[in-house]
């Protein structure tokens, strides 16, 4: 048995049977004879490839599989690679290596320093000693991908993978490893009785909550507590719906801002969060006089640099199924869900203002669409208009690094046909994963992608003022149109004239990838 035949059976056994790649020479002997269960969605840039393989992960809560090339591939894909490390994605990331006896001469196409080169994003990274292990390595960054919730790294000589497979070799077929973390009952008794004597308990929710499937839970708890809910600064998943009367919207990402928006609570209960994932630099007190904060992360990196409160690194939905049957029920209140804004209109009658979209969004969408954004200037209108109620509705760069959006939008749309997909893009930001447009014409994917064409790097234009650099060059982006872009990657490209006919255009169900682009109004953070 050969050492391919090995790995593409342990592959096939742990579900990792469809491949997110981009060839080069070096991956063609690990990608020859794949089993019939076997698919591979290929991506035109690796960064591309990685944030579709991003969105596919979220959206079916499971490892996803990766196959770059060599050094190229690999460094292309670093940018997305971020986002998937800060929203835990557990992404298994293979990569072709020369052949053994040609990487010390660094011939063509040698990763030279292959595990190197991908630390410190990825959690694991190792190119196999001898092709006799690498199935056992295989299997270590499926296991180490799954258990850190980072993605892991495994670089292959490309002649290993017809070496010859012994009988040690394949005993990883039947490997599996597990993980249960609950918390200590005296840990909980501890913070039951922190919250029972808060006088103004306030919540602040991460967007690991989501991904662990915790949105119903969590909302109950917050219910139970009564509770002031805010979602967590630069958050990627929202775990909590944003027109409940108790959510406060997401906490803004600066230091005094924070401390300001949680003044008057005098304990703060952090659950599947970072303490914080800041942004803009604001300094100012981490928190204000006299309010405790408890941080309750399965992350230990994270607990262990937070600047302040106490830490419990377990599984929060253990803490919070263990709150809910701990804490008293309230009396029986009525769920009024706020009312979204009148939206805000534009300064000049041409472009549509950010708010208008969303509202239009809103109001045409199925109540279970998943929108996946990446429109960085626009989201205090996003949270102003749109109105959320299930969990996976929301999926956000979370590192911040663009080129997410636009092919998270094809992984999750890959993933799970059932519930309607919506992109929302910024005419800069749809530039660096534009070659996703291909992949959905490829494969036929009923997503729509809302091109928000303000002209701008609206976000740098908001920073220029914050830092006191109007006149950084650089921010403005005019004279693009998405409509022929998307055309000219087999995708049904159409302008929205004005607000009727943006809303006319959204509320026709889609079967096939389709790009709206609207011409915005270029808005502040
Ligand atoms: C890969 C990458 N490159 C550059 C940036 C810097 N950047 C850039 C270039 C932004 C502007 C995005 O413009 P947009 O058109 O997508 O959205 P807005 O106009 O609404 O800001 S926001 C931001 O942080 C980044 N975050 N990630
Ligand atoms: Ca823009």
């Amino acid at each position: 048995m050969l050492i391919r035949t090995v790995a593409h059976e342990f592959l096939r056994r742990q579900g990792l049977t469809t491949i997110f790649g981009n060839p080069g020479s070096n991956e063609l002997p690990f990608l020859a004879e794949l089993p019939g269960e076997f698919r591979y969605v290929l991506g035109l840039h690796e960064g591309a490839v990685v944030s579709m393989a991003d969105g596919y992960a979220q959206a079916t809560g499971r490892p996803a599989l990766v196959n770059l090339h060599a050094a190229s591939g690999s460094g292309n894909a670093m940018g997305a690679l971020t986002n998937a490390v800060y929203s835990r994605t557990p992404l298994v990331l293979t990569a072709g290596q020369q052949v053994r006896s040609a990487i010390g001469l660094e011939a063509m196409l040698s990763n030279v320093d292959a595990a190197q080169l991908m630390r410190p994003l990825v959690g694991w990274a190792a190119e196999p000693a001898t092709a006799a292990d690498v199935p056992r390595s295989l299997a270590q960054a499926v296991f180490e991908a799954r258990l850190r919730r980072r993605p892991s790294y495994l670089s292959v000589p490309y002649d290993d993978w017809t070496a010859e497979a012994d009988a040690n070799t394949a005993a990883v077929l039947d490997r599996d490893v597990e993980r249960s973390a609950h918390p200590d009952p005296a840990q909980l008794d501890r913070l039951v009785a922190e919250l029972q004597a808060a006088r103004n308990p306030a919540l602040v929710l991460g967007g690991d909550l989501d991904t662990d499937g915790l949105f119903d839970e969590v909302t109950a708890l917050a219910e139970r507590m009564g509770a002031d809910t805010w979602g967590a600064p630069s958050l990627f998943r929202l775990p909590f719906p944003n027109r409940h009367p108790l959510f406060r919207g997401v906490l803004p990402a600066g230091i005094a801002p924070i401390a300001q928006a949680l003044e008057g609570h005098d304990l703060v209960l952090v659950l599947g969060a970072p303490v914080f994932r800041y942004h803009q630099h604001e300094p100012g007190d981490l928190l204000p006089a006299g309010t405790r904060l408890v941080q309750v992360t399965d992350d230990a990196e994270a607990a262990a640099r937070a600047p302040m409160g106490r830490a419990l690194v377990t599984d929060p939905g253990a803490v919070v199924r263990a709150l809910l049957k701990a804490l008293p029920e309230p009396p029986e209140q009525p769920r009024e869900y706020t009312t979204p804004a009148t939206p805000a209109q534009p300064r000049s009658d041409d472009v549509l203002h950010p708010e208008q979209v969303f509202a239009a969004l809103r109001d045409t969408q199925p109540a279970d669409t998943r929108y996946v954004v990446e429109s960085t200037s626009t989201s205090r209108a996003w949270w102003r208009q749109i109105d959320l109620r299930r969990g996976a509705s929301y999926f956000w760069p979370a590192s911040g690094g663009l080129g997410f959006g636009l092919p998270a939008a094809v992984g999750v749309a890959l993933a799970d046909g059932d519930r309607p997909v919506v992109g929302v893009i910024g005419d800069g930001s749809a530039n660096y994963g534009i070659t996703a447009l291909w992949t959905a014409a490829q494969h036929r994917l009923p997503v729509t992608v809302v091109l928000m064409r303000n002209g701008t790097y609206g976000a740098l234009q908001w920073f220029a003022d914050l830092l006191g650099t109007p006149d950084a060059p650089g921010t403005t982006i005019p004279g693009m149109d998405f409509t022929t872009i998307a055309e000219g990657y087999g995708v049904t490209g159409v302008q929205a004239t004005d607000l009727d006919h943006l809303r006319a255009l959204l509320a026709e169900p889609t079967d096939t990838p389709r790009l709206v682009q609207v011409d915005t109004e270029s808005t502040r953070l």
